[in-house]
C-alpha cells in the first residue's frame, strides 16, 4: 500500500513567479481514499501549460511543457529534490518505481507485448497493464489435470530462425530470449465437401504437387496463383519490417527496394479471390482457396486482403509451422519476462476503465480499483471498439473510426472445446492441425459450419499427461446466440452444440472419439469476451464488404494525440505474427515521437494525411 503524504499539501500553497500575463491555471489532484482534492497552480499560455521551479520552494528546475508531460515534471522533482512522497501522494499519480511512464500499454496481447518491449529496447521506460492474471490475450494458456491448453489456436507463423519475416522469433530475441520449437510437417489438412482432402505439407513442391493431383486441369492456374503469392512474400520478406507512417523509413524503404515497394503497394488494395479468379476457373478450387483464405482472415477469398494471403500461404513453406515447446503461452511468459528484464513493468489484475485525456490528449489511464497512472504515450492493445467505445466515452468517436467501423464488423466469436482423449483414439501420423466442412460448401461462414481441431500434443506431448492428447476444437459462433439464456439452459446449449460438434468430428475424423474423452470443457463467446475483454468475444475485425484489401485498414496513430492502438483491428489484422507486426510498427511510431528515433514532424504530417486519405478510398 502506497503510505500518504503531506508533501502535495505543502506544494498545493506555494506561489508561482513565472512573468506570464495569463491569468493561473491550477491543477488538482485527488486523494482517492479521503477524495480530498488538492490545487497548486500552473499557467495556461496558450492553451499549453506550464510549471516553474518556483513551485517547489524556490528550487530552480526550469520550467517544463506539461501538457503532456506534467506528470513527468513531478518525476523530475522527485529525483531533484529527493522528495519520494511527491510521487506517492495519494496514489493519484501513480504507484510504480517511476510514476511517468514513456508508454503506457493497455493489454498484453501479443501485439501489446511486443510493441512494448520493442518500446523498452529502445530506452523507453513501458508500464503495461493487464486485466487477467497473466500475459498473453488470446495467445495465453491454461491448465487443468495435467493438461496445457492453448486458449487459441496453435498454428505459428513467423517463429523460424530465417528471413524477415520471422517476427515472433526477432520479438523474442529483442529481450534476450529464444524458444525451442518443434517443426510442424504441415500446416493443415483440410477435410472438405466431396470428400476432398488436402494436405498442405511443408514443402511446398509436395502440396503442389497434391493439390495438383485433385484438379489436375489446373495445374498452370495454381501455379500462377500462388506465384503471385510468392511476389508477395519476396517483397515482404526483402523488406526490413518498421512503421508504414514513419515516413522517413518508408522512403528510404522505396529507394532502397523500390520494386519490391512497387509491388506491395500494387497489392495493397487487391483481394485474394480477384486474383485466383484470374487464373482459376473450377468452382471446387475456388472453394478451396476460400477456405485456405478462411483461415487467415474468418472470411472468404473475395474479401482476404492478397497482401495477408501470400504472406500466409507462404510463410508456411518459407518459414514454416513451428511450435513452441511448451505451448504457445510461453511466448507471452517470455516477452512478459523479457519487458521486466529490461527495466520496464507489467501489472496483472489491473483493469483499464478509462483512458485520461488532458486537453484533447491522452495522457494517462484509470483503474477500475481507482488507480491511475500517467504517460507519454498511451497505447491501447483492446479492440478499437473496446477502446473508443469504452475506454474512452462514446461521444468522443472520431471521424476516423467511424470510417472504420463503417468498412469494418466484428467478427463472430467462438465456441471452443478443449479436450483431454485416450491416445489410442488418433490413428498414426495424425496431423497437428485439421480444417472440417463436410458436405456443403456455402457453410464455409455460417456459424458452427466449419470446425478447426489443433492437437499440439502430437508435436509437443508434454502438454498432456502421459498417454493422453489434446484436442483443441473451435467453430465460429456469435455472442446473439448466447444471450439471455438461464443459467441451466446456457449448460445445456455449451452440451448440445459440443455433442455435436464432437459427433462431426467422430464421423468424419476419429471413430470411437466420444468414448476416449477423459477431460472437456467448452467456452462460448461469452468466454471470450469475460477472460479476452474483447466486445461480443469477436476474433477480430472483417470487412463489412468487399474491401480494398488491406487499403482501409488504419495504422496505430489515432485521431487523438498520444493515443495509438495495437493489435488485430490495426493493419494488417487477425493472426499472431499479423498483430506482432502491428507491435513493432505501433513501438516505432511511439518511440519517432518521443524522440527515440529520427522523426520529421513536416513529413509525418504530409504521410499521416495521404495514409488517411487513402483510407477514405476503401
Ligand atoms: N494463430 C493462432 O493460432 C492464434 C492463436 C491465438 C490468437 N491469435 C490471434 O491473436 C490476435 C489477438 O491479439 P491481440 O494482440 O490483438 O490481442 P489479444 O486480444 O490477444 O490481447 C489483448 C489483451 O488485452 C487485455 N485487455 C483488454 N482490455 C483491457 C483493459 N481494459 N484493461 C486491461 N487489459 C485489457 C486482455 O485481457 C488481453 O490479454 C487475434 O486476432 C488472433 O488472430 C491467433
Ligand atoms: C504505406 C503505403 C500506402 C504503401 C507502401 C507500400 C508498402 C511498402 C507496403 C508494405 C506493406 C507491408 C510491409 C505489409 C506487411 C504485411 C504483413 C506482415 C502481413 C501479415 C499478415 C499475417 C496474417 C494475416 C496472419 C494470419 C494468421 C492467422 C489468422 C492464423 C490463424 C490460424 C487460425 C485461425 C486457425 C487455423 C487453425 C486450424 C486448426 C486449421
Amino acid at each position: 500500500m502506497i503510505p500518504r503524504s503531506s508533501v502535495m499539501w505543502n506544494l498545493g500553497f506555494t506561489i508561482p513567479s513565472w512573468p506570464v500575463t495569463t491569468v493561473p491555471y491550477s491543477w488538482v489532484f485527488s486523494d482517492p481514499e479521503t477524495q480530498k482534492k488538492q490545487r497548486f497552480l500552473c499557467f495556461d499560455p496558450l492553451k499549453t501549460q506550464y510549471f516553474t521551479g518556483q513551485e517547489f520552494g524556490g528550487l530552480s528546475l526550469g520550467f517544463y511543457r506539461v501538457s503532456r508531460r506534467k506528470r513527468s515534471f513531478v518525476a523530475g522533482a522527485k529525483s531533484v529534490l529527493g522528495v519520494d512522497k511527491v510521487l506517492e501522494s495519494g496514489g493519484s499519480v501513480g504507484v510504480g518505481r517511476n510514476s511517468y511512464y514513456d508508454a503506457i500499454v493497455i493489454g498484453s496481447g501479443i501485439g501489446g507485448l511486443v510493441a512494448a518491449t520493442q518500446l523498452a529496447v529502445k530506452g523507453a521506460k513501458v508500464l503495461v497493464l493487464e486485466k487477467y492474471v497473466i500475459p498473453g490475450g488470446s495467445s495465453g494458456f491454461y491448465q487443468r489435470d495435467g493438461y496445457t491448453f492453448d486458449v487459441g489456436s496453435s498454428v505459428m507463423f513467423g517463429f523460424s530462425d530465417k528471413g524477415n519475416l520471422n517476427l515472433i522469433t526477432q520479438a523474442l530475441a529483442a529481450v534476450g530470449c529464444k524458444m525451442e520449437v518443434i517443426p510442424d510437417p504441415s500446416t493443415v489438412h483440410f477435410h472438405l465437401p466431396n470428400n476432398l482432402s488436402v494436405q498442405v505439407h511443408r514443402e511446398y513442391s509436395k502440396f503442389i504437387t497434391e493439390l495438383t493431383s485433385k484438379f489436375p486441369h489446373e495445374k498452370e492456374g495454381i501455379l500462377k496463383f500462388y506465384s503471385e503469392c510468392w511476389k508477395i512474400f519476396n517483397a515482404l520478406n526483402s523488406l526490413e519490417l518498421k512503421s508504414l507512417e514513419e515516413p522517413i523509413y518508408l522512403f528510404g524503404q522505396f529507394i532502397k527496394k523500390p520494386l519490391e515497394c512497387l509491388t506491395l503497394a500494387y497489392y495493397l488494395p487487391q483481394n485474394a479471390g480477384d486474383i485466383a479468379r484470374k487464373f482459376i476457373k473450377d468452382p471446387q478450387l475456388l472453394s478451396f482457396i476460400d477456405a485456405e483464405c478462411f483461415i487467415v482472415s474468418t472470411v472468404n477469398a473475395l474479401q482476404t486482403p492478397m497482401i495477408n494471403a501470400g504472406m500466409v500461404l507462404c510463410d508456411r513453406h518459407f518459414g514454416g509451422v513451428n511450435y513452441p515447446v511448451g505451448g504457445v503461452g510461453g511466448i507471452a511468459k517470455s516477452l512478459a519476462k523479457g519487458l521486466v528484464d529490461q527495466g520496464s513493468e507489467i501489472l496483472y489484475k489491473a483493469n483499464v476503465t478509462n483512458i485520461i485525456m488532458d486537453h484533447g490528449k491522452a495522457v494517462g489511464v484509470k483503474l477500475s480499483d481507482g488507480r491511475e497512472f500517467f504517460g507519454k504515450t498511451i497505447i491501447s492493445n483492446a479492440t478499437r471498439w473496446d477502446t473508443f467505445g469504452k475506454l474512452l466515452k462514446r461521444e468522443d468517436l472520431p471521424k476516423e473510426e467511424e470510417n472504420f467501423q463503417k468498412v469494418y464488423v466484428k467478427a463472430p466469436s467462438f465456441l471452443s472445446i478443449h479436450m483431454g482423449v485416450k491416445a489410442g483414439i488418433l490413428p498414426p501420423d495424425t496431423d497437428c492441425h485439421h480444417f472440417v466442412l463436410e458436405n456443403d460448401w456455402t457453410s464455409l461462414e455460417k456459424p458452427y459450419g466449419s470446425i478447426f481441431l489443433s492437437i499440439p500434443t502430437v508435436l509437443d506431448s508434454s502438454l498432456a499427461p502421459d498417454g493422453h492428447h489434446i484436442l483443441h476444437i473451435f467453430t465460429t459462433s456469435s455472442i446473439e446466440d448466447w444471450e439471455g439464456l438461464s443459467k441451466k439452459d446456457y449448460e445445456a446449449k455449451k452440451e448440445f452444440i459440443a455433442e455435436d460438434i464432437i459427433s462431426r468430428l467422430e464421423k468424419r475424423l476419429f471413430p470411437g472419439l466420444k468414448s476416449s474423452i477423459v477431460f472437456k470443457e467448452v467456452g462460448t463467446p461469452k468466454t471470450h469476451r469475460r477472460y479476452l475483454a474483447r466486445v461480443n468475444g469477436t476474433y477480430g475485425p472483417m470487412p463489412r464488404r468487399i474491401p480494398k484489401g488491406l487499403l482501409g485498414m488504419p495504422f496505430n496513430t489515432t485521431a487523438i494525440d498520444g493515443l495509438y492502438c495495437v493489435g488485430d483491428s490495426c493493419f494488417p489484422g487477425q493472426g499472431v505474427i499479423a498483430v506482432a507486426f502491428s507491435g513493432v510498427m505501433c513501438a516505432h511510431r511511439v518511440a519517432a515521437d518521443i524522440g527515440l528515433e529520427k522523426n520529421s514532424p513536416v513529413l509525418d504530417a504530409a504521410l499521416l494525411r495521404l495514409l488517411g486519405w487513402l483510407r477514405t478510398l476503401a
